[in-house]
């Protein structure tokens, strides 16, 4: 994705050949600062610590992160322990364990001399899969924001209203709800994005916001609270969302509030969309409100909040009443009955196991 013009993606292996490269998200949108990754313990501190996040990122980070730590031991021993070590640092997003398994089943079962080289390659090949994927996603969803604005007065922007960050910093390019809203701006098609604050890490007001500025796409940055009123006034066409893991049935986990967004769009005849890339899809999970594990964060990013004062200094304040306990979870899962359907790599389809199915027959 582009950033005042040049190309980026959200991870990359360093000129050196072997370190990685990501952009810290805790410092944005005040600094865009770019850290470099010497070893997995720093690829797990960042996915823990939120430096990278989102879905597919963390997939493709952690599988750099099992190349990095084979460079100091190539041994079965490490490959195993670090595989599990990364396995534990986040987990909601079944990005991450689909990853994982992903490298220990390429590296297994060669010779430890060959690992290194082959563990690059196929993290590698995995982020230039996302990229291309969520690429291909984004066209299957153009037609989505093309088919409203062909209902509207000419020139008229389609509203759509996003939660949380699902653009190209969740991924390693394009993003997955956002891919479709990028290509239909460059495409020269009005659109104009609510974007939700998503509380409590408020990705949506600090990396969404941020995103789609620097690409030039019209947005708002609204309260977590504000979007069933907007929709019943009218002025949401669609709602598109990531998500970090989509169960058999059609359930879909995604940044805590979602759900909330769906029963509102629902009750006002917005349709519901959600963007899934082929590694977000658990078939394994057979129902997902039951399912699913969701993430509990600390109570501190609930009661406090981070912002930069007007002489450029990054502080954090209390905003919740001393002494008051506070509860995180971070993601909530969206029953398959409130959405209108999911957006693939390989074209659209219901929120159903047989539909499913039917578009990823080899996770039968
Ligand atoms: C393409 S991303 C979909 C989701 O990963 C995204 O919406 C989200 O919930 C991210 O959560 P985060 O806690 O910031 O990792």
């Amino acid at each position: 994705m582009r950033i005042n013009g040049k190309h980026y993606r959200s991870v990359w292996v360093d000129e050196d050949g072997w370190a990685v490269r990501i952009f810290d998200q805790t410092k944005l949108p005040w600094a865009l600062e770019v850290l470099r990754l010497e070893d997995d313990a720093a690829v797990a501190h960042a996915i823990r610590a939120m430096q990278v996040r989102g879905a597919p990122l963390i997939g493709a980070v952690a599988a750099y992160g099992v190349a990095l730590a084979l460079r100091r031991d190539p041994s079965t021993a490490n490959l195993d322990a670090c595989v599990e070590r990364l396995g534990q640092t986040r987990p909601t997003a079944v990005n991450l364990a689909w990853a994982l398994g992903r490298m220990r089943a390429a590296l297994h079962n060669l010779p430890p001399s060959e690992r290194v080289a082959a563990a690059y390659a196929e993290a590698a090949a995995m982020a230039d899969d996302d990229a291309e994927t969520c690429r291909r996603l984004g066209a299957h969803g153009l037609p989505l924001l093309q088919e409203i604005a062909r209902a509207k007065p000419a020139g008229e922007a389609v509203n759509v209203l996003t939660h949380c960050n699902a653009g190209w910093l969740a991924t390693v390019d394009w993003g997955t709800a956002l891919s479709p809203i990028y290509q239909a701006h460059d495409a020269g098609l009005p659109v104009h994005v609510w974007v939700d604050e998503t509380r409590p890490r408020n990705q949506g007001a600090a990396l969404t916001a941020w995103e789609l500025g620097r690409h030039g796409v019209p947005h708002t940055v609204v309260a977590d609270n504000a979007g069933g009123h907007l929709m019943q006034r009218g002025l949401v066409d669609i709602c598109i969302v990531g998500t970090d893991r989509v169960a058999r049935n059609g359930d879909v986990a995604n940044k805590i509030g979602t759900y909330l967004k769906a029963l509102a769009a629902r009750d006002n005849g917005v349709p519901f969309w959600v963007a899934m890339p082929h590694s977000t899809f658990d078939a394994g999970v057979a129902d997902g409100v039951a399912g699913i594990p969701i993430e509990e964060r600390a109570a501190e990013e609930v009661t406090e909040l981070t912002g930069r004062t007007a002489d450029g200094r990054l502080e954090t304040v209390r905003v919740a009443a001393e002494g008051s306990p506070a509860a995180n979870p971070s993601f909530d899962v969206t029953p398959a009955r409130l959405v209108s359907g999911l957006v693939t790599e390989r074209g659209r389809c219901g929120a159903s196991e047989a539909a499913l199915l039917g578009l990823y027959p080899e996770k039968a």
